[in-house]
């Protein structure tokens, strides 16, 4: 599991740990761990240029530490200091015994130029969204010359506890984080900005306490995908119902249901009117068409706006039973949900249920899955290339691991599918919505392999990324 922590439980872990060692350790440990990551990324550290950005605070004295021992192994570093009168004095002492140099600012364009490598240390965790000059100048010369940047704990300029970015900030290749996991390093657009993130243990684990926001590895996904056992049959591995498609939007009905046949579920059943009805039994005749016992639902894909099929949407959020609820089923929540309950949206679908601006959702996608989940008091997954799904109760889970492929028309109506399915076969919405986001764009790494697919593809994939992650033969 990646986990990641607000500022100030990092903070707070810091200083306990502090508390026991000699000052000066963990800066010492989040150097050298920087120092090797860069090696690694320049493939070698002798002759490369290496240029140092460092701002005022621990975060300018991390990438000085670390360019004084790159200078120790054979590259020429020089330092960009933003303040003379605030910056880390250890820090430059180091680089410049080291055989470092910091340089005079007619000299930072030059120095910039030929840079292989530009390590960020303008703000880590004690920064405010944005940056000041004359680090947002220093920036300017870095994009002018497209100079690949490693990010000191965090790409500097982004608001570190959201991963939003209201103002200018650093676009970092790889960010090397201390201790834990911040959380704007996994939500976008933070984790955008902040490219791979690679993080060096400092010794904080045992002091950090619950997590605020987790991330799904390949190994915890295998731990919950639901598998039957000798004594299954049919049912007990779970039914889930399909309320999607109508006349009009008939490959909604069948995406829905290729998603929902490739979960775990024992039987699927479709409901519908004639037309979709008809695709569906002719694509899978082991899908049973019409009402019957489930364990839970999947509504809203490509209902369109019949009247029937918007009371049948909330006659099944009445039942209590599991329901995920997608697409145009989003128009049809009461006022509170009762039950377990899964909503879908992308941005746009949670821009309206919320009476705000698509690009409101875009900036802040933590803060308003969060809102809608509190509001609705149900599981809200925000779809979108880091996915964010957000629990009533607080908890976070977001999914990392994507290929923009997988943006391609009925991919949403497919990811319902098994996400419905995983609910059916027993796990809770959060559950349900974190493994799905993780199966559904490990099918798309499976299905694009580089290239272009489509959402019949993906759910085409949906299985053998199953088997894949369950650790079966390929
Ligand atoms: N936690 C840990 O376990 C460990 C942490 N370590 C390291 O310490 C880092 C935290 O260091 P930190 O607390 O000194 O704060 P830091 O991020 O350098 O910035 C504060 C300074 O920046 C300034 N400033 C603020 N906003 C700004 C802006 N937008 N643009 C420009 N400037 C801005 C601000 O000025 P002020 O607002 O006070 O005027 C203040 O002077 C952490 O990220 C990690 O790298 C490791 O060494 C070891 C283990
Ligand atoms: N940039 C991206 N990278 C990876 N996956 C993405 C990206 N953008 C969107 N997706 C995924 O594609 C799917 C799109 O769903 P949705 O917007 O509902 O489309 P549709 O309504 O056509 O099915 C979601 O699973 C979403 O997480
Ligand atoms: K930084």
């Amino acid at each position: 599991m990646r986990t990641a922590y607000t500022v100030d439980r990092i903070r707070a872990a810091e200083q306990a740990l502090m508390a026991q060692l000699p000052p000066g350790t963990l800066m010492q440990r989040a150097a050298a761990g920087l120092a090797t990551a860069c090696a690694d990324f320049l493939g070698g550290c002798y002759g490369a240029e290496v240029v140092v950005v460092a701002g005022t605070g621990d975060n300018g004295g991390d990438a000085l530490y670390a360019g004084a021992r790159l200078a120790r192994r054979g590259a020429r570093v020089s330092a960009i200091v933003l303040d003379q009168a605030k910056v880390h004095r250890g820090g430059v002492a180091a680089l410049t015994t080291a055989g470092g140099w910091v340089l005079a600012p007619d000299e930072y364009a030059t120095a910039i130029a030929g840079a292989d490598l530009v390590l960020d240390g303008i703000v880590g965790i004690g920064g405010k969204p944005g940056l000041r000059p004359p680090a947002d100048r220093v920036l300017d010369l870095v994009e002018e010359h497209a100079v690949p940047v490693v990010a000191v704990d965090v790409p500097s300029g982004i608001d570190v506890d959201t991963g939003e970015t209201p103002a200018r900030h650093v676009r970092a290749e790889l960010t090397v984080t201390f201790g834990a996991h911040k959380i704007g390093l996994l939500v976008d657009p933070g984790a955008t900005a902040a490219g791979l993130v690679h993080l060096v243990d400092i010794g904080l684990g045992p002091y950090l306490g619950e997590p605020d926001v987790e991330a799904l590895q390949a190994d915890d996904v295998a731990e919950r995908l639901p598998e039957p056992s000798r004594a299954s049959h049919k049912y007990s591995r779970g039914v889930v119902g399909v309320v999607a498609g109508s006349e009009q939007y008939t490959g909604a009905a069948v995406l829905a249901v290729g998603g929902a046949v490739a979960g775990p579920v024992g039987m699927v059943r479709y409901v519908g009117p004639p037309e979709p009805t008809r695709y569906v039994r002719a694509r899978w005749p082991d899908v049973v068409c019409g009402e019957g016992r489930v364990q839970a639902w999947v509504v809203g894909s490509g209902l369109g706006d019949d009247p029937a099929r918007a009371d049948e949407v909330r006659r099944i959020l009445a039942s209590g039973l599991p329901v995920l609820v997608d697409a145009d089923g989003l128009r049809h929540l009461p006022e509170r949900c009762e039950g377990p309950v899964l909503l879908t949206p992308h941005e746009g679908e949670l821009a309206r249920l919320l009476g705000v601006e698509r690009e409101a959702v875009t900036a802040r996608r933590l803060h308003y899955a969060r809102a809608a989940a509190a509001r609705w008091n149900a599981t809200v997954l925000l779809k979108g290339a880091t996915t964010v799904v957000a629990a009533p109760d607080g908890r976070v889970r977001v999914n990392t691991v994507s290929v923009p492929w997988v943006a391609t028309a009925g991919s949403g109506d497919v990811l319902s599918g098994v996400c419905g399915s995983l609910l059916a076969a027993g796990l809770d919405p959060l559950e349900a919505g974190s493994v799905g986001a993780y199966l559904h764009q490990t099918a798309g790494v499976l299905a694009s392999r580089g290239g272009p697919i489509t959402a019949d593809d993906l759910a085409r994939a949906v299985p053998a990324a199953y088997r894949m992650l369950l650790g079966g033969d390929e």
